[in-house]
């Protein structure tokens, strides 16, 4: 169990004289699903495409099951690839587009008809095999790419955007169904996305990513609880970054006052950036709020009321709150310490790594004290 089965080290890739990845490490473990999250252009296509063997890195290994595969051709990588135009044969009826793969490797025909059929049933379209391409709904053709990519019982699976051309409810339909398969199939997913709500709600484990680079690692909650930077503070979900001043482990100041926070670690005095999300702040009467704003405007959406205020430094305030407010009012902002989340300015994820081994060994010398 947890094996590796994917590593990349040290991978770089440069398209003449631009570096599109640098350093890339990571990771994947068997059985586990995992994504790459990040804006358009990051690279997350071109990791896909070098453990695909689609593409070369510049330098840097691949290893699968702890060998070297940068020199193996694609077909002889124990993975599948899911792209997002699906790339079906349009003149192919369903049973012969997921069959290709078997009938190209000279399975018996016997097996090819009944693992199609298994395949079939695990998308939950067992009586479409004779229909032709053309005949399937967008939700149902995406099924069909993914039967085709685990009729080959691959050990990884690769699904680059799977869902981007699919319509909000479908989409999200099909992320239950994605996340059930990968569980009863028990095989390692890598899925490829810059929608952050997808991301949270389907991996285990999330690399977010930004110019080439992986900036962060970590399952869902810690990815949305502990963002290690800015940029991934604002790309993981919305909120509010306001900047403060450590006073000491466990006290934050901004906007005038000293705040109790959760974070230690940090220096006396370090700037540092203080985020809260907006599902976090509780509105109350200017006297009772730790610090006041003044509300700009709300818009109702549904669940919640989002609601856009400012302090009198003029940061804005993005806070979600089941009940209306008053446009112009001034009210008082409640958060407690663990609603806060202390980031260093430009904080990389080797300085996050260091700080938080400094500050484990801290706490286990003063755990033998
Ligand atoms: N064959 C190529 N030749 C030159 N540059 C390329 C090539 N393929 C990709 N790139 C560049 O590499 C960078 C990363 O592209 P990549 O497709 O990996 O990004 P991505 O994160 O998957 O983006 P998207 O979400 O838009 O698909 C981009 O700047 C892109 O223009």
């Amino acid at each position: 169990m947890n094996q590796p089965i994917i590593e990349l080290i040290n991978v770089s890739k440069k398209y003449g004289d631009q570096t599109v990845l640098k350093n890339i490490n990571l990771q994947l473990n068997q059985g586990d699903f995992y994504t790459l999250l990040g804006p358009s252009g990051c690279g997350k296509t071109t990791i896909l495409q070098i453990i695909a063997g689609f593409t070369q890195s510049t330098s840097g290994q691949v290893l699968f099951n702890g060998k070297q595969i940068n020199d193996l051709p694609a077909n002889q990588r124990q993975l599948n690839t899911v792209f997002q135009d699906y790339a079906l044969f349009p003149n192919m009826s369903v049973f012969d587009n997921i069959a290709y793969g078997l009938k190209i490797h000279k399975t018996p025909k016997a097996e090819i008809a009944d693992r199609v059929h298994e395949a079939l049933h695990l998308v939950q379209l067992d009586d479409f095999g004779e229909r032709e391409i053309a005949e399937l709904s967008g939700g149902q053709r995406q099924r069909i790419a993914i039967a085709r990519a685990v009729v080959n019982r691959p050990q990884v699976l690769l699904l680059d955007e799977p869902l981007s051309a699919l319509d909000a409810k479908l989409r999200k339909d099909m992320q239950y169904e994605l996340r059930e398969l990968q569980q009863s199939l028990g095989i390692t997913f890598l899925f490829v996305t810059h929608d952050q709500e997808e991301a949270l709600a389907m991996s285990d484990n999330i690399f977010v990513m930004n110019k080439g680079e992986i900036l962060q690692e970590g399952d869902p909650v810690d990815i949305y609880d502990e963002p290690i930077n800015h940029f991934v503070a604002n790309f993981i979900g919305e909120s509010n970054i306001i900047p403060g001043k450590m006073i000491a482990d466990y006290q934050v100041a901004f906007l005038g006052h000293q705040f109790e926070c959760s974070d230690a670690g940090i220096q006396p005095n370090e700037p540092v950036e203080v985020v809260i999300r907006p599902e976090d702040l509780v509105i109350t009467t200017a006297e009772k709020g730790k610090i006041q704003v003044k509300v700009a405007t709300q818009l109702f959406r549904g669940d919640h009321y989002e609601i856009i205020a400012f302090d009198q430094q003029g940061n804005e305030w993005l806070i979600h709150s089941t009940n209306a407010t008053e446009d112009d009012a001034i009210v008082g902002l409640q958060f407690g310490p663990k609603d806060m989340h202390v980031m260093r300015y430009n904080e990389t994820e080797d300085t996050f790594n260091h700080r938080l081994e400094s500050y484990e060994d801290d706490d286990k010398e003063s755990d033998h004290d």
